[in-house]
C-alpha cells in the first residue's frame, strides 16, 4: 500500500501541568504519531488521558516540555495559526448570526466583511445550513450548531484539521447523521484530519488509522490501520469485518490498561 506524505509529525512529546499546591501531573508521556496528506487519523483513549492536551500542543496553544511538533518537516511547537482547530467546547457567539459566526476566521485573516460573507454564504448548503444564514445560534439544533462550528473551523483554511470530539454531546441518531455527513465532506475536500473521540465505532468508521492512548499519562498503546473500503456509511458498523476490527480495538485497549496497571508503583 502506498503511504501518503507526512503532513504532521509529533515526536516524543511530553507535557505536564502544574497544579497549585499539588505538584505536577504528567498528561502526555513521549507521544509520537503522524498524520499523512489527506489522511483521517483518530485518537481514542479514556477520559483524562491527554487527547485534548495533544491537540492544544499541535495547535500551538501550549508548548511541549519535551519533544517536537513538525508540520511538513518544520517545527511549529508553540506556534499558532498553522492548523484549523475545533476545540471540544467550540461555542458559537449567541449575539452573532450563523453567517457572522462562521466568517470570524476570514475576518481575522483580514478579509473584508462583505467578501467574507459572500465566501461563507456559498458554503452554507454544503454544511446543511441553507436558509439559516441570518438565524441566531439558539435557533439551531445541536447537529446544526456543530456543522456551523465545523464550517467556521473549515474557514480557517489550513490543510490540517484538528477536531476534538465534535459529536460527543449529540444524541445517537444525530451523531450517525453527522458521521455520514462528515464522511461525505471529508471525501470532497480530502483534508488531513486529526480527530479525537471516545467512541470505538466512530473511530473505525471514519479513520484510515487509529492511535490508542493509555490512561494518563497518555502513551500510545497501539496503532491500527483501517482498511475497510471507502466510501463508507454508518451501515458498515454491522459488517463482519467492522465487528472484527472492533473486537481487536477492545482487546488492545484492555490489554494496554492492564499492562499500565501492572506498571503502577
Ligand atoms: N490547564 C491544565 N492545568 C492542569 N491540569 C490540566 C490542564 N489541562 C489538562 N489537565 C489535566 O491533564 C490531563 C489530561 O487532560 P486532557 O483534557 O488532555 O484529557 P482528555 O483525554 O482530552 O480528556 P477528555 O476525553 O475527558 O476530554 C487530565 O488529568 C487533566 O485534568
Amino acid at each position: 500500500m502506498c503511504m501518503p506524505a507526512v503532513r504532521l509529525a509529533v515526536k516524543a512529546v511530553s507535557k505536564s501541568y502544574d497544579r497549585p499546591g499539588r505538584g505536577k501531573i504528567l498528561a502526555l508521556d513521549r507521544v509520537s504519531l503522524t498524520v499523512g496528506e489527506g489522511e483521517f487519523v483518530s485518537l481514542i483513549g479514556p477520559s483524562g488521558c491527554g487527547k485534548s492536551t495533544l491537540l492544544e500542543l499541535v495547535a500551538g496553544l501550549a508548548r511541549p516540555d519535551q519533544g517536537d511538533i513538525l508540520l511538513q518537516g518544520r517545527s511549529v511547537a508553540g506556534c499558532r495559526g498553522h492548523v484549523s482547530y475545533m476545540p471540544q467546547n467550540d461555542v458559537l457567539f449567541p449575539w452573532r448570526t450563523v453567517l457572522d459566526n462562521v466568517i470570524l476566521p476570514l475576518q481575522l485573516q483580514g478579509m473584508a466583511t462583505k467578501e467574507a460573507r459572500q465566501t461563507a454564504r456559498q458554503l452554507l448548503p454544503l454544511f446543511g445550513l441553507a436558509g439559516f444564514a441570518d438565524s441566531y445560534p439558539h435557533m439551531l439544533s445541536g447537529g446544526m450548531k456543530q456543522r456551523a462550528a465545523f464550517l467556521r473551523t473549515y474557514l480557517c483554511r489550513q490543510e490540517l484539521m484538528l477536531l476534538d470530539e465534535p459529536f460527543g454531546k449529540l444524541d445517537a441518531l444525530t451523531k450517525i447523521q453527522m458521521q455520514e455527513w462528515l464522511l461525505d465532506i471529508w471525501q470532497r475536500f480530502q483534508h488531513s484530519v486529526l480527530f479525537v473521540t471516545h467512541d470505538i465505532e466512530e473511530a473505525i468508521l471514519l479513520s484510515d488509522r487509529i492511535y490508542l492512548f493509555s490512561p494518563r499519562p497518555g502513551r500510545i498503546l497501539a496503532e491500527l490501520t483501517v482498511t475497510l473500503p471507502r466510501p463508507r456509511s454508518p451501515r458498515l458498523t454491522t459488517d463482519r469485518a467492522f465487528i472484527k476490527l472492533k473486537e481487536t480495538l477492545y482487546s488492545r485497549l484492555q490489554t494496554g490498561f492492564l499492562e499500565q496497571e501492572g506498571e503502577a508503583p
